[in-house]
């Protein structure tokens, strides 16, 4: 492991998928103003999978949900590719969250009178060049479980049907935050593995906030967060398996 800047890239990928600089956020309620974003310059390469560690309040999800455009920043830019996210209307920057990137969060947001495969198909019913719901639930290992609704599944099957949903529209991007959160170390590590196989199978680009420092092993890069700004980014040159983390 070695540090690098914030900007230093995966050598032999296939260019950035990411970059943004001087990005800042001021949420403001009220009197009160908190500087969520402290100038954040950052590179993230196409294919890579970066783990965001840090302590509560320090920014992860302020960045990532910018990054997703679920939110906008006050001050900076943002680049995906050669689309320019700061300044973009907001229907181009819809269309741009529809396309390219896949949602995951904590709770699994699973429709319970839907199946898994329904929940999966709500995706795939909307997206330009879905994969079939089915093979997506194979992807994660729930093949066999298409026709079984939330209840009837564990809490990690239930979020493997969630990345399921998240993949089936072939986004470029994966955004996770705390995706392992409410689960045990064993069945989070499945999770972790669909995730690694959703990067490894299909290329996708993948960004996992985390409490657990554990699960920064499996990443190409690790971004410490600390009041609002990257404080450190490690550059891991031999990642493990999801299957070899435990917590
Ligand atoms: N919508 C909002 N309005 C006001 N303040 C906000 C809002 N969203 C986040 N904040 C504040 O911005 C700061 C950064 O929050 P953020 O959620 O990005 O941190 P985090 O590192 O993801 O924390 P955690 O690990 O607890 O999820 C915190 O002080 C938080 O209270």
């Amino acid at each position: 492991m070695h540090e690098g800047s914030a900007l230093a890239m995966k050598t032999g990928g296939t260019g950035a998928a990411f970059s943004g600089k001087g990005l800042r956020k001021i949420y403001v309620t009220g009197e009160t103003e908190v500087h969520a974003l402290r100038g954040v310059d950052l590179a993230i390469e196409a294919g890579e999978i970066v783990v965001l560690l840090g302590p509560s309040g320090s920014g992860k999800s302020t960045l990532l949900n910018i990054i997703g455009g679920l939110d906008r920043p006050t001050e900076g830019e943002l680049f995906y590719r050669d689309l320019r996210l700061t300044g973009m209307p907001e229907s181009e920057l819809t269309r741009y969250r529809r396309e390219n990137i896949g949602f995951i969060f904590q709770f699994y947001n699973l429709i319970p009178s839907l199946t898994a495969e329904e929940n999966v198909r709500l995706v795939t019913d909307i997206a330009d060049e879905p994969m079939d719901a089915l093979d997506a639930l194979e992807l994660v290992g729930l093949g066999e479980r298409a026709q079984h609704y939330p209840a009837q599944l564990s809490g990690g099957e239930q979020q493997r049907v969630a990345v399921a949903r998240a993949i089936a529209k072939r986004p470029g991007v994966l955004l996770c935050d705390e995706p392992t959160g409410a689960l045990d170390s064993a069945t989070g590590v499945r999770v972790l593995e669909t995730l690694e196989r959703a990067n490894r199978e299909l290329g996708t680009t993948v960004l996992i906030i985390t409490h657990n420092a554990g699960i920064a092993a499996m990443a190409d890069r690790v971004l410490h967060f600390l009041d609002g700004q990257i404080a450190r980014v490690v550059e891991n040159e031999n990642t493990i398996e999801p299957g070899e983390i435990s917590w």
